[in-house]
């Protein structure tokens, strides 16, 4: 039955009808960061029936899923005709427990796209598995999706990054998988994707090129920037030491998020754009009054939520045309 339910997973194609024919409850069971474990319990199934309680529940047929980070929750208020999910609303779902996190779903229209936004992510420090941070990219991908937008305020350790620049991310460092941390560790299931996914390819290089380009026409080359991001486990921020040590190793800007969901979209087959927000420089020296901190993360997304949304609109209209394209 959920094999017939879900558009997007298994041929592209979107059946509304058998969609809106099945509105059989299913009842809530909310994960709360602390009962989460280690272990995966989203199996399959699972995931094909928080999709389907979605998908009954909005006329919206997205390609494009977009995940909004730290203060960067406006974005979704610019969808129009919007659908919306509490995260406490959605069976099986976990609960943003963050600052600058609203926890909703909200699938929508940005400039008539529908697109499907998460208004809040999870995060590893929130007590989380990473398998269940990265979760709702798997629901993504059943909802339809066949293209992921993530987003992230993070912290520019690159010295000629500045407060309020954009970051492409070209790369990341799975610091967390040195050690063994996955959102894909356990056993694996085929039906999402294959065991050992390459990650050299993990940010798309076609969409690289046309955010670069964006950047150009809103006359923004010169506060953006193509880098690399590291996702640390936090919630400390990072001593200078260590964020000396990042920089050496070739990263770009710091942050708590995006890895495991990147890592979980090439999985199963997602197009992945990401971006980050310079929300804060980081401290590498010990002569300063200074000290991270996440209001100033907020304000930054606050300040610049025109610009964001204007850039996120545009990446959207473009690959909206890349899938129009791909399927004639
Ligand atoms: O990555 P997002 O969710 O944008 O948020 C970033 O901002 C928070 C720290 O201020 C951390 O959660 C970090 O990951
Ligand atoms: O400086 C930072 N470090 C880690 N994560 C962050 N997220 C926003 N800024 C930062």
């Amino acid at each position: 039955m959920p094999e017939e339910i879900i558009p997007g997973y298994f041929n592209g194609n979107v059946v509304n009808s058998k969609v809106a024919g099945n509105s059989s409850p299913i009842p809530p069971r909310t994960p709360s960061p602390t009962t989460s474990t280690s272990l995966d319990i989203y199996t399959y199934e699972t995931i094909i029936e928080i999709a389907n309680f979605l998908l009954q529940r909005t006329s919206i047929r997205p390609k494009i899923g977009i995940i909004c980070g730290s203060g960067l929750g406006h974005l979704a208020e610019n969808l129009t005709e919007a659908d919306s999910f509490p995260y406490e609303e959605i069976p099986n779902f976990p609960v943003s427990t963050v600052a600058g996190h609203a926890g909703r779903m909200v699938f929508g229209y940005l400039n008539g796209i529908e697109v499907m936004c998460m208004q809040g992510r999870f995060h590893y420090y929130e007590g989380y598995a990473l398998s269940t941070c990265s979760m709702p990219v798997r629901v993504m991908k059943f909802c339809g999706c066949t293209h992921l937008i993530a987003t992230n305020a993070a912290g520019g350790l690159n010295s000629s990054y500045n407060v309020g620049d954009i970051m492409i991310v070209k790369d990341h460092i799975n610091i967390m998988g040195f050690a063994g941390n996955s959102p894909l560790q356990g056993p694996n299931d085929h039906r999402f994707g294959p065991r050992f996914p390459p990650m050299n390819k993990a940010y798309d290089p076609e969409l690289i090129e046309i955010a670069q380009n964006i950047s150009k026409e809103m006359g923004m080359e010169n506060d953006t920037h193509t880098g690399v991001y590291i996702c640390l486990g936090g919630p400390s921020y990072e001593t200078v030491a260590e964020l000396k040590m990042w920089s050496i190793l070739g990263v770009d800007a710091v942050g708590m998020s995006t890895v495991h969901e990147v890592i979980t979209a090439r999985h199963c087959d997602l197009k992945v754009f990401a971006f980050s927000l310079i929300t804060n420089k980081c401290i590498t020296e010990y002569e300063t009054e200074e000290e991270a901190n996440h209001e100033e993360v907020i304000t930054t997304g606050s300040k610049r939520q025109n610009v964001l949304t204007n850039f996120v609109t545009r990446m959207v209209e473009n690959i909206n045309s890349l899938i129009i394209n791909d399927s004639m």
